[in-house]
């Protein structure tokens, strides 16, 4: 039996939405749920810090392609144009840009030329073309040090390092832009710290470099690749004397952006609306408006956190529960220009945005050990997954695998994983010792069906050789 799935052109898709900084671990998340959504994905990536490997994978899961990947940085205002030339977009998701906190310091020019030469230039192209919806990545570092927690979005801006300064500048540009022409609608989403991967394993944090932040370290000490976690500060005054943070998963953190868009299109019918009303009525709803939009016209600030604080060492513990490794730690001093405590108040976001998180720390930590483990070089294992087809409707043949899992092993993620499969089918059953998965669009193994004894078929075996080999299953 033939498996179908729908894979819309460019004329099918209802709206067309640019992801820049799209193969980048926030934003290819990201592109997943606009593809499950249905939305027409075109990404530009400088792969300055990703690879569009992550795209192909973001592809798999969705089992939809993007319209188009372009290698373009967002600070190449010409090339840029030239992106713009092709698609009518209905909106422009801003994620691309450095993020790193000590680079910025030993770099400063670095991130102002990238970050907001990068605003500045996507910015005038949006105009330019007449797109005038935006969702920017803002980050909680805009903040600086807490003067009363938690956070909310009227708190102080008084970043502490050029990163920071970078990203409020960039917000600057944003509001400058909103105030001056009524047609820009922007959201501005301030993450607190996001964390997790996607449930496939598939697409997670991946960073080229030797990682910064927490969760990448650790799960790089519990696969081995860092000899220790270090733990900067343990006489904090919080509850065990370790930083706490607001961390939030991924995929909460990008459905987010999916609200943004959402949000930020309902505020055009909004305005069509309100010009019918007469002025009474219209006087009377925007002064329920909150102020923010006063202010900065059509310019949203929200909060992206869950509210939640949780420190270093429960994080750690988290991280030992879900792998069941320890983690060797060593204790240091604290890192120059951290604090103690950052936790968002998010009830803006909860309300006007109607986001809410749904993943809790435990899941938020499995999953980013689930992506470290069946990814142990990040992106560049060398699994070569075929990318989407692109066309209409194209017809599979689906491939019926059984794969021994001596846990209870996510059998699609094996299969994805290693296999280089292209599309798979969630529809799987377990039995006591084997898992079968029905699985579709495979190239290299065109056997069709195999039971539950993978000696069974010669393919079979080979698959089930291939997987022992590779994870250690
Ligand atoms: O190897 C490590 C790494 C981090 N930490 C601690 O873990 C906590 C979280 O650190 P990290 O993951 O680096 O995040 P933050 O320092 O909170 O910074 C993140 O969150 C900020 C917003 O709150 C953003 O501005 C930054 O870009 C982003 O990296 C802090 O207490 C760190 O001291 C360790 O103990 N050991």
């Amino acid at each position: 039996m033939a498996a179908t799935f729908p894979l819309p052109t460019a004329q099918s898709a209802t709206s067309v939405i640019l992801v820049t900084g799209g193969c980048g671990y926030i934003g290819s998340h990201f592109v997943v749920q606009l593809l499950e959504t249905g939305y027409g994905v075109v990404v530009v990536d400088d792969l300055s810090n990703s690879t569009t490997e992550s795209i192909r994978r973001a592809e798999t899961i969705a089992q939809r392609a993007i319209l188009s990947f372009y290698q373009v940085s967002v600070c190449d205002t010409n090339a840029l144009r030239r992106v713009f030339e092709l698609y009518e977009f209905d909106a422009v998701i801003h994620f691309a840009g450095l993020k790193s906190v000590a680079e910025s310091v030993s770099d400063p020019l670095s991130y102002y030329s990238g970050n907001v030469g990068g605003m500045v230039s996507l910015m005038s192209v949006m105009k330019e073309f007449g797109v005038f919806k935006l969702v920017f990545s803002s980050s909680a570092t805009v903040y600086g040090h807490p003067h009363y927690l938690p956070i909310d979005e009227s708190h102080p801006l008084t970043p502490t390092n050029p990163y920071g300064h970078s990203k409020l500048m960039c917000e600057q540009v944003a509001r400058d832009m909103c105030r001056s022409d009524p047609r820009f609608k922007v959201a501005l989403l301030r993450y607190f710290n996001p964390i997790g991967a996607h449930s496939s394993a598939l697409i997670g944090e991946s960073p080229l470099s030797t990682p910064n932040n927490l969760l990448p370290c650790i799960t790089q000490v519990l696969a081995s690749r860092l000899p220790a976690l270090r733990v900067f500060g343990t006489d904090w005054p919080t509850h065990d004397g370790t930083g706490v943070r607001d961390f939030v998963h991924v995929v909460d953190l990008a459905s987010a952006h999916l609200r943004a868009v959402r949000v930020l299109g309902q505020v055009d019918g909004q305005r069509r609306k309100e010009a019918k009303e007469a002025k009474k009525a219209k006087e009377a709803k925007e002064a329920k408006e909150p102020k923010e939009k006063e202010k900065d016209g059509n310019c949203f600030t929200w909060n992206i956190g869950t509210g939640q604080g949780y420190s270093v060492m429960q994080i750690v513990r988290a991280a030992e529960s879900a792998s069941r490794k320890t983690v060797p730690l060593v204790l240091s001093p604290p890192r120059p220009g951290d604090c103690a405590h950052v936790v968002a108040n998010p009830s803006l976001a909860n309300s006007q945005l109607r986001w809410s998180p749904k993943f809790g720390v435990d899941e938020m930590v499995r999953s980013a050990w689930e992506f470290q483990k069946w990814n142990p070089e990040g992106y560049n294992a060398g699994v070569d997954l075929l990318p989407v087809t692109r066309g209409a409707s194209d017809n599979y043949a689906p491939v019926v695998l059984s794969i021994c899992a001596n846990d209870d092993t996510t059998p699609t993620r094996v299969c994805s994983n290693l296999l280089g499969l292209f599309s798979y089918s969630n529809a799987h059953k377990r039995t006591k010792s084997c898992t079968e998965v029905s699985i579709s669009g495979t190239t290299s193994y065109s056997a069709s069906a195999f039971g539950d004894d993978e000696e069974e078929d010669g393919a079979a075996k080979k698959v089930f050789g291939l997987s022992t080999r590779m994870l250690g299953v």
